[in-house]
């Protein structure tokens, strides 16, 4: 992976400004402001002030550099000409390209160099696009006919082509909800005071039943993953273009680079490089919010669930009341640096003039950071070979209805990742009114149930009263083995299946066919490690069936 970027990261900076502002001298006065706009005023007017916000938060942009675009290009031919290590040069020249001026020698020659990456790792198509880039652009005569003879050698070696894309196409929604339009009508919401809202089962359900499938209401690029997935859509792309301003934002296609443009990137694209971080994703969510705002009053009727909008995901229970103090002000610094960067764009304030908008993008991007430090979903590729399973961040998103479900230690789902897409599956049996559950991170299993309580109650303030909880079940150790699993289901786990491989697709469905079978088996032996086992496979292969073997 290419180097991150030096400097302080939105976190450091939130905690920095919090010291030096003296802002726990001004706990009362905070909590006695219940609009969360007037938060984010007494916050922006004390560290506003501040010399660190002045000469380090403030003075933070994002500019092209081709003096720093050659600096990081030499970095590459460095990796690819004494080591040989064509992916991470190509990471390189990508990010070279990030920083090269628009239409300067330095773009080309970034462009040229990273097609040499390509051809030798068989992306010939990606490789060939690069070419014609560099030439169109301010290419040096002197260099071209290698650059054209590695384009006559591509032509020749394009069947060998290698695929690129990190996950395999996902599911689909087979009988639509109509009250949610990313859900099975298998499942509905409802409320009650002690589970909120939560999803319950409207009819009974099998193991391995797609529940639902959703889209991000918005999300960013994982810093680790930045140089080879696009910030739109978040595809893997080893020959990604840059945004024309600014350095940190890169693209699959022109589509990605426009959409993108007119539908956020244009109020952040100068932004501070501070707030180049995942936590990044809040402003987008709040910038989703202002644009949102008139739509929701106007036409969208409470029952009526659209969850690649932002009226649910503001609904979220977020239990306000047992935050502490830093953890109340902090979003309100963050929504600070952001709203003082928005209002120095001129796309941003020509379109949001108003009193009511500058009240309004306050209190969405408060809101914003607390939903994003309290409910983000973490995105990730996961590559399988025959030693090892390796997996890696790829980006951070907001899932509005994936975030209704509760959890439970036992869960009775999992949900997979299709690139940003998130899918919801049954991994155990659900019954027709059950609640459907997923797990915040702390399985009955592997955590005791103390440190499970402490977790849950001291993150997400509730007294957890699932089966497991409830019955005091000990973790995988101390359970019982159970039924014997069948001779059969043995020897192939012994197998392995999970070789990165195609050709075992006829042994993992009659694997996911058996552990279906074995489960029901076993299911009146609950707790017991087999049972355990058995699910363990259930979700392993599904994760598997959604991952493709591409290169790390
Ligand atoms: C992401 S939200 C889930 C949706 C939430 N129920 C709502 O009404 O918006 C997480 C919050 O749901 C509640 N929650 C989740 N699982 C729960 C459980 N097993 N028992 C009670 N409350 C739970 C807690 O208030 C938790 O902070």
């Amino acid at each position: 992976m290419c180097g991150i970027e030096a400097g302080k990261s939105l976190e450091t900076y939130t905690q920095l400004l919090f010291e030096e502002a003296d802002l726990h001298l001004k706990e009362n006065e905070f909590k006695n402001l219940s609009d969360f706009s007037d938060r984010v005023d007494l916050v922006y007017n004390c560290i506003t002030k501040l010399n660190t916000f002045k000469t380090e938060v403030a003075k933070h942009q994002d500019r092209k550099s081709n003096r720093e675009s050659e600096m990081i290009r030499k970095q590459g031919n460095d990796l690819f000409l004494r080591q040989g290590n064509y992916l991470v040069a190509l990471e390189y020249y990508t990010k070279s390209i990030a920083y090269a001026e628009s239409g300067s020698t330095n773009l080309a020659l970034a462009y040229a160099n990273r097609s040499a990456c390509l051809y030798e790792r068989r992306y010939y198509k990606q490789c060939l696009e690069d070419i014609d880039r560099a030439l169109s652009l301010d290419y040096p005569e002197k260099s071209k006919q290698k650059l054209l003879k590695r384009k006559a050698s591509v032509e020749t070696q394009k069947s060998k082509q290698k695929q690129v894309s990190y996950y395999n196409s996902p599911p689909v929604i087979k009988s639509k909800n109509p009250l949610i339009d990313c859900a099975e009508d298998s499942i509905e919401i409802q409320y009650n005071k002690k589970y909120g809202r939560h999803v319950i089962a409207s009819r009974d359900i099998k193991i391995g039943e797609v529940l639902s499938a959703e889209n991000s209401v918005c999300h960013v690029v994982h810093p680790e993953s930045k140089y080879i997935h696009c910030h739109e859509c978040l595809e893997l792309c080893y020959n990604l273009i840059p945004c024309e301003s600014c350095c940190s934002s890169l693209y699959c296609s022109e589509e990605c680079r426009s959409k993108c443009y007119e539908g956020y990137h244009k109020y952040e694209c100068q932004f501070h490089k501070i707030l180049l971080s995942p936590l990044m994703v809040f402003i987008k969510l709040a910038l989703i919010g202002m644009n949102d705002l008139k739509k929701i009053e106007a036409d969208c009727p409470d029952n009526i669930h659209l969850f690649n909008s932002f009226k649910e995901i503001i609904k979220l229970e977020m239990n306000e009341e047992n935050w502490n103090y830093i953890n109340l002000c902090i979003p309100a610094i963050a929504a600070s640096i952001a709203y003082y960067t928005l209002k120095e764009n001129q796309e941003f304030t020509s379109k949001y003039d108003t009193d009511e908008d500058d009240c309004n993008i306050k209190k969405l991007l408060y809101k914003a950071y607390m939903i994003n430090t309290f409910f983000p979903f973490n995105i990730k590729k996961i590559r399988y070979t025959p030693n090892y399973i390796e997996s890696k961040r790829v980006g951070t998103a907001l899932y509005a209805f994936t975030s209704f479900y509760n959890h439970s230690c036992v869960p009775n789902c999992e949900f997979f990742y299709y690139g940003s897409l998130i899918v919801t599956r049954a991994q155990a049996p659900i019954k027709k009114g059950e609640q459907v559950t997923i797990s915040y991170g702390s399985y009955f299993y592997r955590t005791p149930k103390a440190t499970r309580q402490e977790i849950l109650k001291k993150t997400y303030f509730f007294n957890c009263d699932c089966k497991a909880c409830t019955h005091n079940w000990p973790t995988i150790m101390d359970l019982p083995i159970g039924k014997d699993l069948s001779l059969w289901f043995i020897l192939k786990v012994s197998q392995n299946i999970f070789d990165g491989t195609e050709s075992n697709q006829k042994l993992q469905d009659e694997l996911l066919t058996e552990s279906k079978r074995l489960y029901y088996e076993l299911e009146e032996d609950q707790p017991c490690q087999n049972l355990l086992r058995v699910q363990h496979m259930i979700t392993e292969i599904y994760a598997y069936q959604a991952s493709r073997d591409v290169e790390f």
